[in-house]
């Protein structure tokens, strides 16, 4: 990485939503209007030469930020320059050159190589379309070059092969070839090695790496694996639901993660350092739906470290409870019914019972601390201030009546978070940028979230 390098890709408040609604039938029709939010709002910057790596799980827009990358998508709103020039305002020749400078390798090669054609069909293509090399020989000798370039060697034994007589290794270096064979400056890899075979990624990545050198490549890298972003990328950027939360050099992002949700992610990657002494964040519960994305932060209802109220007199462990208990019953999940507490329990003890689950996390074995066993909690032992414990009991015997509206009105404005308010803007902590509010606002209040989520 050149620090000094200058930005190749600069990506300005880009969005991506796809509208679902077929129109006024399907909206009669009660078919739910909400575009997905594939990616919301995000903002960054490539240099020139840079391995950037795009993390997070299933779902949460990576692909679909790589396509608008490459053009292959159009964004909603936003701006993509690629070197300088806006590349969602092109002219037709701007953007037959655009075509050429940047490249895209997808997951599955079985999928991206047209089965009917032979190796040196697929890769001859782009050299014809661009009209690129002069005539078939010249043409023929450039693919040559690029197949024993990419280790498939001698070329001419591949060249009249068809994809269903290679490997799945053999058929993604046909793949690299075909995006190399034009000299791209960008190429885009999404989850390039994920469909081979564990014994040949590292000799696919490592071919990857040397031919950035011979190429003067800028790569990026798309992968929910987090080991294959350590090794290949400079630089890391983290989505969750649409959202860019968290992006710096890929070793501050690995060992010193901002966000919550980035240390999450790293949490399930053992292998990274089993060394580290760091405290270890933990995630429940599943990635929400992203056409109805949770309000503030996006993270928020699966958030170890939410930050409780300024008046909120308890430990932060305690709240994170509280406030799962809240969204529970805002929503109605929480079904006395359902959790075994039947019409014949004396009030006090449904109140309790129901307390009792609806204040459980289902942590990891190892993010237990002392007195918690199985997934229930005794919830008298939580640092609940008095005053809020009463609500909860009132709120409890509420749910047990199955009056959810007036359990509702009881919660209304109590256990309030701006997490849950204000969507956090992008800022600088360390050498990363994230969108967290314990890196904005009040210091107190975050020092005292953190170091109680910490506890
Ligand atoms: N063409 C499309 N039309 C409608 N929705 C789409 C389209 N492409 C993607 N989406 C939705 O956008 C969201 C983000 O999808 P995307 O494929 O970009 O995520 P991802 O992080 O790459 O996931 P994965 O790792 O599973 O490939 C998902 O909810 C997906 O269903």
């Amino acid at each position: 990485m050149d620090r000094n390098a200058d930005p190749l890709i600069e990506v300005e408040n880009v969005s991506k939503w796809f509208d679902m609604s077929q129109g006024v039938v399907d909206r009669l029709m009660g078919k739910d209007p909400n575009p997905v939010k594939a990616v919301d709002d995000v903002s960054f910057t490539i240099n020139e030469g840079d391995i950037m790596g795009i993390a997070g799980e299933s779902g949460c827009g990576k692909t679909t930020l790589g396509k608008l990358l490459v053009q292959l998508h159009e964004p909603t709103s936003g701006s993509i320059r690629f070197d300088g020039n806006d590349i969602t305002d092109m002219s037709n020749e701007e953007e037959q050159e655009f075509r050429k400078r940047v490249q895209m390798i997808f997951q599955d090669p079985f999928e991206s190589l047209n089965p009917r054609m032979t190796v040196f069909q697929s890769v001859v293509e782009p050299l014809r379309i661009n009209d690129m090399y002069g005539g078939y020989n010249e043409r023929r000798e450039r693919v040559i070059e690029v197949l024993n370039e990419v280790g498939l060697s001698p070329a001419e034994a591949y060249l009249n092969e068809f994809p269903k007589e290679l490997s799945g290794g053999e058929l993604q270096r046909v793949a690299i070839a075909r995006a190399l064979v034009v000299n791209p400056d960008f190429v885009v890899c999404d989850e390039p090695v994920s469909m081979l075979d564990v014994s040949i990624r590292a000799g696919v990545l490592n071919l990857m790496k040397e031919l950035q050198d011979e190429y003067g490549l800028t790569y990026v890298f798309i992968s929910h694996d987090l080991s294959l972003i350590r090794y290949m990328c400079d630089r890391t950027a983290i989505m969750y639901l649409g959202d860019l939360i968290e992006q710096g050099p890929t070793d501050d992002v690995v060992m010193d993660p901002k966000h919550p949700y980035t240390e999450a992610l790293f949490d399930a990657v053992p292998e990274v350092d089993p060394e580290s002494k760091r405290h270890r964040a933990n995630v429940t519960g599943e990635v929400p739906n992203p056409r109805n994305p949770p309000s503030g932060c996006r993270f928020h209802p699966r958030c170890s470290k939410i930050i409780p109220p300024e008046n909120w007199t308890g430990d932060q462990p305690a709240f994170r409870r509280v406030f799962k208990f809240k969204r529970e019953v805002v929503t109605e999940q929480l079904d006395p019914e359902d959790l075994g507490i039947g019409p014949g329990t004396p009030p006090d003890r449904a109140a309790d019972e129901l307390l009792e689950h609806g204040l459980a996390l289902e942590l990891p074995e190892e993010h237990k601390s002392e007195g918690e066993t199985g997934t229930t909690i005794e919830w008298r032992q939580l640092d609940i201030p008095q005053d809020a414990e009463q609500t909860l009991r009132e709120t409890a015997r509420r749910v047990v009546e199955g009056d959810y509206d007036a359990a509702r009105e009881l919660l209304d404005g109590e256990f309030q978070t701006i997490c849950a308010q204000e969507h956090p803007d992008l800022r600088t902590a360390g050498d990363q940028i994230t969108a967290c509010h314990l890196y904005e606002g009040d210091h107190q209040k975050t020092r005292r979230a953190r170091s109680n989520a910490d506890d």
